[in-house]
């Protein structure tokens, strides 16, 4: 038997990256062989075992062929017969079709280097189509290499809107797709994966609730950009640039999704989009089985973000009912999620990205302000239950009128 290293741990050493993982494939072998040598099965019908040492991934050589639609309708073909070229030409694109022998060796049948030369993210062959997943994982690799200057290829961008136009995109499971935009979300330009995505005409099939904010025009006042899409994209750059965890960055790519559902006759306003965005949020949420965090938080920023850009003109009593509808006692990192969430839908805005967002500050002292008050006194008055509950309000209320009127500088 040969092993080959493939895949990522080549064209990322190629690019001079460094090394995450090792993929391998095996050449020459049978199941039985692997597993005699002691590799452990990754799964009962799939040709892929794990070292017994390293526990990295070594798959046998394998053709594969679709048998019907969806994941799981895969069929593989291993044997040892299939050679390392018949395994690589199934790849999905060819700066990912490279293996390297033990000495080092480059074996690169399908132009692999070429084309990271040429900063070109393209398909290998037409079995390309086999798994539709690789629409959205092509879309991934170009918001993590766009820094380098790579883009995808005209005729893959073109196989993509074939897969995307025949419906296949419907038939991924929520849970492999949630892994490719949350890895692509957190690449450095998040905002390329929407891009190609709308560009293979993917974003329609996948997020139509995104894709129809495009051509959607807000007030130039507030947003000399105009057009909705284009601001929703400028606002995950503000994450990437800002270094925002996952749940940030999915707020912030939903939260205006309501700006779609304004009348025409109301353009360039968007009155009440806030509420109005609130259950295509919910909808997408459960669609995608985004975790947790992520949906609780893209609720909170889609109903409230005006809020927090309006802060310093709340009324004190405003400003307490946000801080107990997000629970800033028990849950102070949620709120700072949000802020930060706010602050980059301030930022993404053309010619607006350095402005000083004091919004920020203020939401944070207030929330340090309502914390500080405390309870033991009203413990001690005797109070409970509901009316200590209201007492606690009250005192809070007090506690941001002074905070207001010092100007947040309580
Ligand atoms: N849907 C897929 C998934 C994987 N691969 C192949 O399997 C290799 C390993 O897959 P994976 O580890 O998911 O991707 P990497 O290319 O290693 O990239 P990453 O840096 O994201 O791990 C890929 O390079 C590619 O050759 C593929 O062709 N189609
Ligand atoms: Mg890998």
């Amino acid at each position: 038997m040969q092993i080959y290293k493939v895949g990522g741990a080549v064209r990322d050493r190629l690019l001079g990256r460094p090394v995450v993982e090792n993929d391998w494939v095996v050449v020459g072998a049978s199941a039985e062989e692997m597993l005699e040598k002691g590799f452990r099965p990754v799964g009962a019908d799939f040709p892929v075992f794990l070292h017994p040492e390293t526990g990295e991934e070594y798959a046998l050589a394998r053709t594969e062929r679709k048998s019907g639609r969806g994941y799981g309708g895969f069929t593989f073909f291993a044997s040892p017969d299939v050679t390392l070229e018949q395994d690589l030409i199934r790849r999905d694109l060819t700066v990912n079709a490279m293996a390297e022998d033990d000495e080092g060796q480059v074996i690169d049948p399908y132009g692999g280097q070429r084309d990271l030369e040429a900063r070109l993210l393209r398909h290998v062959s037409p079995a390309f189509a086999e798994d539709p997943l690789r629409v959205l994982r092509v879309a991934r690799f170009a918001a993590r290499y766009a820094p380098l200057g790579f883009r995808v290829a005209e005729e893959t961008l073109e196989l993509m809107r074939q897969i995307a136009e025949s419906g296949e995109l419907d038939a991924l499971t929520p849970e492999r797709s949630w892994k490719e935009i949350a890895r692509a979300l957190m690449e450095p330009s998040p905002d390329v994966f929407i891009q190609v995505l709308r560009d293979c005409c993917a974003l329609k099939a996948w997020l139509p609730e995104l894709d129809s904010l495009f051509g959607v025009p807000q007030p130039a006042q507030h947003h000399p950009e105009v057009d909705t899409g284009i601001h929703i994209l400028a606002v995950l750059r503000q994450c990437a640039m800002h270094e925002q965890p996952l749940d940030v960055r999915w707020a912030c790519l939903l939260h205006d999704l309501g700006k779609g559902l304004t009348p025409e006759a109301e353009w360039p306003q968007h009155i009440a989009h806030e509420k109005r965005g609130i259950r295509l949020i919910q909808a997408v949420n459960e669609r995608c089985k985004a975790p947790r965090d992520c949906q609780e938080l893209a609720v909170l920023v889609g109903e409230f973000h005006t809020h927090a850009h309006r802060a310093l003109e709340l009324k004190a009593s405003t400003l307490l009912d946000l801080l107990q509808r997000f629970d800033v006692y028990r849950r102070p990192q949620r709120f700072e999620a949000f802020i930060a969430a706010c602050e980059m839908d301030a930022r993404g805005r053309s010619g607006l990205e350095q402005r000083a967002y004091p919004q920020a500050d203020y939401l944070r002292s207030a929330a340090t302000v309502a914390r500080a008050v405390a309870v033991q006194p009203l413990l001690e008055r005797g109070l409970k239950g509901a009316e200590l509950g209201e007492a606690l309000k009250a005192e809070r209320l007090e506690a941001l009128k002074i905070h207001k009127e010092s100007g947040g500088n309580a």
